[in-house]
């Protein structure tokens, strides 16, 4: 087994809890409370804010022409592409998307958040892989798992979510993630290793907490006024 196939193994708990999660299974039956998306939407526009600072502070940590390359073309698919599923889901709770963005994150995307870049300062190149990694490769599994277990067809109101996530290009991105970090690993010291793979397993305990947080519309206790 390679290091990134042990890694989604030994997570496989997390991955089930995100598939069986209400938000998701929600998004599977086109029914999700509006005010769970306007929440989601929200924090999402600023954590891919924040994940756009990790992949630049693993272009700073990178010297090949051909990994710059490798982030700055995704950085352009968050910019310019992952509006879409954003897009789809403003419709869905008939919001304008301009009014959901530079909003202060809530407290588990703000840990999120504080995780990546925690690891995008302190830790090696392959750190920074496996604290991303959970991100793009829980909703490609997400969407496929969708479509496995309900009726999606162009009628759906998160057809165009759903969709988005489950394209080739994501399982490229995957598979090129993987790569690289499996490459990395078998570099790596023992301390390296554990430091690599509790980045992975709390990234995606937070992608789930992130379900979580918008269902729950949580927040702060104390006042809404934190700036970014
Ligand atoms: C929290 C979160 N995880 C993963 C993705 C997919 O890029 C996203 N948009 N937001």
């Amino acid at each position: 087994m390679s290091f990134t196939e042990n890694l989604r193994h030994e997570n496989d708990d997390l991955f089930q809890k995100i598939f069986n999660h209400s938000f998701v299974k929600g998004i599977g039956n086109g029914d999700v409370p509006s005010e769970a998306v306007k929440h989601y939407i929200k924090a999402d526009f600023e954590y891919l804010n924040s994940f756009i600072k990790v992949y630049a502070l693993a272009i700073v940590k990178s010297s090949r022409r051909s990994d710059f390359q490798f982030f700055n073309e995704q950085i352009s698919f968050i910019l310019n592409d992952e509006t879409h599923p954003h897009h789809n889901f403003c419709q869905y709770a008939n919001v304008d998307y301009k009014s959901l963005q530079h909003h202060p994150l809530p407290p588990t995307a703000d840990h999120y958040i504080k995780h990546m870049l925690f690891h995008a300062q302190n830790g090696t190149l392959a750190e920074i892989y496996s604290a991303l990694l959970p991100c793009p490769w829980t909703y490609y599994e997400i969407a496929l798992n969708l479509i496995e277990h309900f009726n999606i067809n162009e009628e759906h109101p998160f057809y165009e979510w759903i969709s988005f996530y489950d394209r080739d290009d994501l399982k490229d991105l995957i598979l090129n993630l993987r790569k690289r970090l499996d490459s990395l690993a078998s570099l790596a010291n023992e301390n390296e290793k554990i430091n690599i793979r509790e980045a992975f397993r709390k990234s995606c305990e937070l992608e789930l907490k992130f379900w979580d947080m918008a269902y729950t519309c949580e927040n702060w206790s104390g006042s809404s006024e934190v700036s970014l």
